[in-house]
Formats: C-alpha cells, structure tokens, sequence
C-alpha cells in the first residue's frame, strides 16, 4: 500500500496576541493521497489559511505550532529548522499559490528571471537548463508564445494570466505537492474555470497533489476528490466529493450545504446558517458547533471533549451523533467504529489508529 503523500496528525496552531491566544487549528488530522486534489471548505476565519500556511511554515510571526505532526516523505515539517524546511521543502516538494499573484510576483524584474532563480535555487542546473524548464513551465500552464514572455514584467500580463505565471513558478521544480489558497478568488468566472482546469491538469499529469482552499463548496465539486470541512479551528468532516453533496454527515455540513444556491442540490429550502462562528480566542466547550447546530444530541456536545472521529458510510466525521454510546438513535456504521484520524477512506492504512 503507497504511503499518503502528506499527513497532518492532530496539528495544533495558536497565534499569541497582546491579551489573549487564539486557538486557530485544534487537533487537525488529515491525509493527501498521491495525486489528489483535496479540498478544505468552511467559512471565514475557520482555520483554512491558517492550517495551509502552516504545512509550508509560512505563518504569521505569532503564530506558534503547538502540538502534532506534518509528515511529508520522512521529514515532519512541523519539527524542522526553518533553514532545512527552505532548502529542502519550500519550492522544491511543496509550493504554495495565493489568492491575488501580486503578492508572489516581484513586479520589477521580468517573469523569465523570476522564474529561472526559483529554478536554479533548487535546482542545480545551468541558467540555460534553467530557461528551457521555465518555458516548458509557461507552456504547461497554458501561456501562449512562452518564449517571447519571458522576458515580460508582471504587469504585462492579465490578472488571470498572472496567477498562470505563479502557478508555473510553483511548478517548476516539479512539487509532489501544491498549496492553492483561494487561487480563483477576484478572477471573473470565465477565467477562474480555466484556473481550475489547469489545476486538474497539473494534477492528472505532473504526479503533483493538490490542497485547494476554497469557501466556495461550487470550486469543490467541480475538481476536487476529497473535502475536508472546517470550522472553528476543526476538520469536523472529511468526504469523498460524490458523497458529501448526497449525504453530508456533520451538521455544519449539512448547514453549509444548505446555505450555498448554487451547490444546493437537497430538496430542502436554502437557509442561511444563524450566528456566526466564535471567536478562537474563546472557543465554545465540547463542539465548537453546538451553538449552532439543530442536531444536538447529548450533554457531551456541549461538554464533552472530541477528539474522537466516526466513519460512516465513506466519511469521517467529528461528531457525537455517530456514537452509540452518546445517541442511542444511531445504529452504528457498516464500516465499524473506525476511530481513525485521518479520513483516508478508499486505501486504509494499518497502524495509525489512536
Ligand atoms: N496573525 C494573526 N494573529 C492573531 N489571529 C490571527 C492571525 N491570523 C489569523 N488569525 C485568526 O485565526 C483565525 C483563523 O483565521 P484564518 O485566516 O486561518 O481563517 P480562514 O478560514 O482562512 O478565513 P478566510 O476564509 O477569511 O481567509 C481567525 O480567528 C483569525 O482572526
């Protein structure tokens, strides 16, 4: 059985501020399969930057990992020097893509330079080996004339071509791994399409995994294989795509699944979630959801600690109304009690249960 390309073990993240810590990633497990695109949806200051930015150690300076593991090959990255994880990680096995490709591109030198120093500082290869791998880079993304752009500026480019000029420099040393963060936000719909495409694309035929952070539940259906659902901080479900949409287990799922039009595929009418997600730097006690959740189903929700995750039915889910032991209404699952982290579904591996 081939090992996940990546695996989060309950990864903890807290951001220290004058007065209070904030608890932006809690317990976080979570597995990316060879050549996978799995998705992490949830709404705004749940957790989904944050938990991105940490696999590549790119957080805020108050920002601390505080607890778990970020296995990647035989490194964990959550316990390597910031020196070992920019020379052997960052750029070379996992590259990072953001929402506005301003942020990555330096608008004063030309796209080829840029290109060929990200190439040549990971790669040992001449500049002229250098400058065939950064047209072939443009030309994997789809930038028409490659050779004649190279020596372009950033602003000599449309906004969508931009994020294809970030997506080959995220590219070019061949990651195993790729972080988009919101890639298609600001983009019109014509052009984030062709975005998502292109992901899929990178996917299918470069043996590169993609994490994609979206709000947008539309992006996951569209490219994704898996979902990994967060709120407050937590992974609170994990899905294959083709199930979540027919049969989402989490409440907060089902809720967000519902508050969404043009994903809304249930019978039922949309409704807009109430409240809003708490604050991090006081998160409620046992599921940070029960606030919200019409599904309450035992005083553990309110206080229980939940660690613990059920598989039901393809999904894992983090929830007391899949434990017989808190809902007597619940019969159990085909799959067993599966108390398993890391929602890997299609190939379980043996031995990581805790
Ligand atoms: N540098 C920081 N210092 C303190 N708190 C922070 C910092 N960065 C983020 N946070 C807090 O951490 C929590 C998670 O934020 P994060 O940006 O990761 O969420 P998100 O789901 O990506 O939101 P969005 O979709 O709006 O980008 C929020 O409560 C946010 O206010």
């Amino acid at each position: 059985m081939t090992s996940p390309r990546l695996s989060v073990r309950d990864l903890q993240v807290t951001y220290t501020t004058k007065h209070d810590a904030v608890h932006a990633v809690d317990r976080v497990s979570f597995d990316v399969q060879n050549d996978e695109i799995f998705g992490i949806v949830g709404e705004s200051g749940c957790g989904k930057s944050t938990l991105a930015s940490t696999i590549l150690r790119l957080l805020d300076d108050n920002g601390e990992i505080t607890g778990g593991e970020i296995r990647y090959g035989d490194w964990d990255l959550a316990a390597m020097s910031d020196r070992e994880l920019a020379r052997q990680i960052r750029g070379r096995e996992i590259s990072m893509v953001f929402q506005d490709p301003n942020t990555s591109l330096d608008p004063v030198y030309t796209i080829g330079r840029q290109l060929i120093e990200t190439i040549r500082q990971h790669l040992d290869v001449s500049k002229q080996e250098a400058r065939k791998r950064a047209i072939q880079s443009l030309a994997d993304v789809g930038i028409p004339s490659p050779e004649d752009r190279l020596d372009d500026y950033p602003h000599q480019f449309s906004g969508g071509m931009r994020q294809r000029v970030v997506i080959a420099i995220a590219l070019s040393c061949n990651p195993g791994l790729l972080i988009a963060d919101e890639p298609t936000t600001g983009l019109d719909v014509s052009i984030q399409a062709q975005i998502l495409d292109l992901l899929e694309d990178i996917n299918d035929n470069h043996d590169t995994s993609v994490i994609l952070i979206t709000h947008d539940l539309g992006v996951v259906a569209e490219v994704c294989d898996r979902v990994g659902v967060m709120y407050a901080g937590n992974l609170v479900e994990i899905s294959p795509v083709d199930v979540v949409y027919d049969d989402p287990k989490h409440p907060y799922t089902e809720d967000l699944l519902r508050s969404i039009p043009e994903t809304h595929e249930m019978k039922s009418e949309l409704t807009v979630i109430k409240g809003t997600p708490p604050d991090l730097r006081d998160p409620p006690s046992g599921c940070r959801y029960h606030p919200r959740c019409t599904k309450v189903c035992s005083d553990a929700c309110e206080t229980g600690d939940i660690p613990q995750v059920y598989r039901e039915n393809g999904s894992t889910v983090r929830c007391y109304l899949y434990d017989p032991a808190e809902n007597p209404e619940y019969e159990g699952s085909t799959e067993g009690d599966g108390e398993r982290p890391d929602g890997q579904l299609e190939h379980p591996e043996g031995g990581e249960q805790r």
